[in-house]
């Protein structure tokens, strides 16, 4: 119980903006209940009067006001229900909003340690199920509540000696309900968690189709599903099995109830202290009166399993981001790009070693600066640092001379634009794609990065053009066009700083040198941080840092550090099979690779 409160007050403060509709919703859940049993003490008195003396002048009267509170039942019925609908969808609406927010927000580590499967499950099912706890909770609570209050009040009213047997055994439908919380609660985190699951391998598979029917790993595939597919199956048997044991009890107990109420109502009828108007009209109270005392029952069920859900949710919205908007950000300016790195030492979440250690170099405005250097040697931790995914541990970055810490993140990655390794792509058409890299452009403006991106060509001989659909894993592009629209992208952004990581990893040789020239047009005049294994535009870098064990080991020109006859100039040493061509231009000049 303690649970379902600290759950529900955590998630209570999502029904702000809805609590009138809530009032509302409760008011007319009174009224229907109220309306309710009006109709049954209007029964009782027309089997009294009309029925039993046969008339039908009595009849008009009752049965008018019967109509009457029916219609007004039905109003409020209808407008409580279709209110508590809206009112709960819109809370669902919120919740999905504010966790998908929070999510939007947490760190790449966060994502590695959780199954993309899992995360969808509770942005969804888990989503749902608090909805239930919150407002149908509430209402059904209310609700069940009125309604057994009314229905007792008339049943006291009608034989208060009866009625007082028969709530006597009410407790029995908690009871049942008690007993079966635990166990109820335990079955429905394991069925999440067993959702999660087979919708993650389901996810991964998908993901995974080249490599699952290059390597003809089909059946292990099908032997992975059906192994999460049985865990959900008993978790939803058990699940299920809980809740027909607790239903079949609570039906063995009401009759009971209504078997002893009908005894002793034949008892008082043979004495003649009771009519049969009122013995009808006692047994339906008592009809109307257990469903809402079992669905209080049954309510504490559902509490416990939608804490189960608020559970999980709250392994979500208790993972803290890495970074956080400064509380005093520095107003924004228009930024030159001047780039410093002082002494940055950096260790991953989790790991026992650090990734960077005393890591320092400047970058200014026009200049391109490459890091390279073995794989694992810390080049792309770097990238995160100052894109600021994290902060160091150590040390500073600054932008023009302010600490990173100290912009807002939305102003630091407007000026420093991100190229990541993977080639992402939107789901939506190839205009979409590079307008996202300046909401608002105009189409022209699209069009003329997608010109200085060497991207116009191949775009406008798709079907489509620029309104070509592409998807993530569905792309009908090749990985030299993807990274063409993903540079149009970064052009059109247009920001003074520019991190690319590895922009040419992944292509061909001739693909790599399609992206050269682009690459080039996009760095001119800005500040660029290349992270690369491809020393292509090796001799085009005003500085050239090579990271290795997460220290940088050397720092200078392509001709210095080769002059150097260190670890870069051994790296630089061509290897037969990486020139691919004569050189005929500057592109051309260099593919080496190591
Ligand atoms: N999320 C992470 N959690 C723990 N350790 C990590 C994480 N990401 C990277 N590392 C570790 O940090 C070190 C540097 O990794 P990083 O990806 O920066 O290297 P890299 O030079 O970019 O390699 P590559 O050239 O292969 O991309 C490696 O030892 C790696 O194992």
């Amino acid at each position: 119980m303690t649970d379902v409160r600290a759950a529900f007050r955590r998630f209570w403060p999502l029904t702000r903006g809805d609590r009138g509709g809530l009032l509302v919703i409760v008011g007319c859940v009174v009224a229907s209940a109220f309306a309710e049993t009006a109709s049954i003490l209007l029964f009782a008195h027309l089997t009294d009067t009309a029925l039993r003396a046969g008339s039908l002048a009595a009849f008009w009267g009752p049965a008018g006001a019967w109509l009457g509170v029916a219609v007004l039942g039905a109003v409020v019925g209808y407008l409580g229900n279709s209110l508590a609908a809206r009112t709960a969808e819109r809370f669902v609406l919120r919740l999905r909003a504010s966790v998908f927010r929070h999510v939007q927000g947490l760190p790449p580590h966060f994502f590695r340690r959780h199954r993309r499967g899992d995360l969808v499950e509770r942005l969804t099912g888990d989503v749902e199920a608090i909805e239930q706890l919150v407002v149908s909770g509430v209402v059904g609570a209310v609700s069940a509540a009125f309604s057994a209050v009314f229905y007792a009040c008339a049943a006291l009213y009608l034989r208060w000696d009866l009625a007082l047997l028969t709530f006597g055994l009410a407790p029995l439908f908690l009871l049942a309900a008690r007993r079966f919380a635990g166990r109820v609660g335990t079955a429905s985190r394991d069925e999440r968690v067993a959702d999660g699951a087979l919708t993650s391998v389901v996810e991964e598979s998908l993901g995974n189709v080249v490599l699952t029917q290059a390597y003809g790993r089909g059946a292990d595939e099908e032997r992975r599903l059906d192994r999460e597919a049985r865990a959900w199956m008993r978790a939803s048997v058990r699940g299920a099995r809980l809740g027909e044991m607790y239903a079949q009890s609570v039906e063995v107990v009401e009759t009971l109830c209504v078997l002893a109420v009908i005894g002793a109502g034949v008892w008082e009828i043979s004495a003649g202290r009771m009519t049969l108007g009122q013995l009808l009209a006692f047994a339906a109270f008592i009809g109307y009166l257990y469903p809402p005392v079992r669905s209080l029952g049954q309510l504490g069920l559902t509490l416990t399993a939608a804490t189960a859900g608020a559970q999980r949710l709250g392994e979500i919205l208790d993972a803290e981001p890495a970074v956080t908007d400064p509380v005093r950000p520095v107003p924004p300016w228009p930024v030159r790009g001047h780039l410093a790195v002082h002494g940055v030492s950096f260790r991953h979440p989790g790991s026992a070693r650090p990734s960077l250690r005393d890591v320092g170099f400047t970058a200014g405005p026009g200049e391109l600066v490459l890091v390279t250097g073995p794989s694992g040697a810390g080049k792309s931790t770097l990238a995160t640092l100052l894109t600021r995914f994290y902060d160091p541990a150590r040390g500073t970055i600054t932008l023009d001379g302010v600490a990173l810490p100290d912009l807002p993140l939305a102003f630091l990655r407007e000026n420093v634009a991100l190229l990541p390794q993977e080639r992402l792509v939107l789901n939506g058409t190839v205009r979409e794609n590079i307008g996202c890299g300046r909401p608002g452009a105009s189409d022209a403006e699209i069009e003329r990065a997608a010109r200085d991106a060497a991207a116009h060509d191949f775009v406008t001989a798709l079907p489509d053009g620029y309104d070509t659909l592409i998807a993530p894993g569905t792309a009908a592009l090749s990985g030299g066009q993807l990274q063409r629209i993903a540079i149009a992208r970064a052009m059109l952004r247009a920001a003074p700083v520019l991190i690319l990581d590895e922009p040419t990893t992944g292509l061909d040789a001739v693909a790599a040198r399609q992206v050269v020239r682009p690459l080039r047009r996009l760095m001119a005049g800005r500040t660029t941080i290349m992270i690369t294994h491809d020393l292509t535009l090796a001799p085009d870098a005003d500085r050239i840092l090579v990271v290795d064990g997460g220290r940088l080991v050397e720092s200078g020109t392509h001709h210095e550090l080769l002059g150097l006859g260190g670890t870069y100039a051994r790296l630089c040493h061509p290897l037969p099979e990486a020139v691919t061509e004569p050189a005929r231009d500057p592109e051309q000049t260099m593919v080496l690779r190591w």
